[in-house]
């Protein structure tokens, strides 16, 4: 079923513009802006303390902004009066009362937002919690939490949700559900914004990145163009005269490193392309079973991109 809400402007459902929120002397967030659109899963990716925590508060209307301006749709979302049918957000899935059930938790969230009582086993089935729907929620893993606060996003079948690091305190089964119901809210025309410290977490995830590194922006793109955005392609190489191609290539110009344990003869190539690694090789009559250029892992480029605001925030002695 297609999702709509109402209208803003064309294609953007969330947009921040020039947000900025000091506390005290430390910018949290630094005139930021970016747009996110529907149909598709955007990532905030940043290091720990990067912002992406207090730019989620304020597009939720839970912090107000030094400067500039978050809003859902056009207007700022505290204005909003759909409330949970309107935005589905998880923020701390630790916060919950743990004494109650889950069942009797999401009941009392559809009550205050006029939603459906139905709703509530229907979230608890999708997410995988029908089975503890009655147990005490103190009792639950930080995956079953994380769960049940994704049920709660949920309940208002919103056309805009909004998650902080869902995936923390995940197994790999549920990694893998999680990632699967992201995929398929987006594919209901549905916006999906999530929040993660974990570049590797978001390239099976997302189709769409905003990056930022000290509150401010690095990137806003797709996740394939910013995987290209990595200076160091690398080409992997096996042979079994290592030492001698090693020795050849590094003349050539090439950084070469041994990978995986000693003696398996894989190098890591970067600064030559792999024809020319095939050719010196073949002049040199050395055997090759193996040449393969790697793309640049969004890792790669994740961290190339976000080092000084990692190593700032070191020197800080947080
Ligand atoms: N209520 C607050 N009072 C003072 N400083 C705060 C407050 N909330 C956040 N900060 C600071 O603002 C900066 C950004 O924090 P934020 O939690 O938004 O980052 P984050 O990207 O979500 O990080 P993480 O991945 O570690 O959750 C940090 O330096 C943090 O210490």
């Amino acid at each position: 079923m297609p999702v709509r809400g109402p209208p803003g402007r064309v294609g953007v459902v969330i947009e921040v513009n020039e947000l900025t929120k000091n506390y005290g002397g430390r910018t949290a967030v630094d005139h930021l802006s970016f747009t996110v659109r529907p149909g598709q899963v955007t990532g905030f990716l940043g290091p720990n303390g990067a912002g992406k925590t207090t730019t989620l508060r304020m597009i939720l209307g839970l912090d107000r902004p030094t400067e500039g301006t978050a809003t859902v749709h056009g207007i700022p979302f505290h204005h909003h009066p759909r409330g949970l049918r309107h935005v589905g957000a998880l923020l701390d899935a630790g916060q919950v009362h743990g004494g109650r059930s889950a069942t009797v938790h999401l009941s009392a969230l559809a009550r205050s937002n006029g939603i459906p009582l139905r709703r509530v086993g229907e979230v608890l089935q999708e997410v995988g919690l029908a089975e503890a729907a009655r147990r005490r929620i103190g009792g639950f893993s930080l995956g079953m939490k994380q769960r049940l606060g994704i049920a709660a996003a949920l309940l208002g079948d919103p056309p805009v949700l909004v998650f902080d690091e869902p995936i923390n305190g995940m197994d790999p089964e549920g990694v893998l559900w999680v990632r699967r119901l992201f995929r398929r809210l987006a594919a209901e025309g549905r916006t999906v914004f999530l929040s993660s410290h974990l570049m590797a977490e978001m390239e099976n995830t997302a189709d769409h990145l905003v990056v930022i590194g000290q509150g401010r922006l690095i990137a806003a793109e797709s996740v394939r163009s910013f995987a290209a955005r990595s200076t160091r392609p690398s080409v992997l190489v096996r042979t079994p005269q290592a030492a001698e191609l090693t020795a050849l290539l590094t003349a050539a110009g090439a950084a070469v490193e041994p990978e995986g344990s000693a003696g398996a003869e894989r190098l890591a190539v970067t600064g030559l392309p792999a024809d020319r690694i095939g050719a010196l090789a073949f002049e040199h009559g050395i055997q090759l079973q193996e040449l393969t250029t790697r793309s640049a892992s969004l890792e790669e480029a994740f961290m190339e991109l976000t080092a000084d605001s990692v190593e700032y925030l070191a020197g800080e002695a947080r």
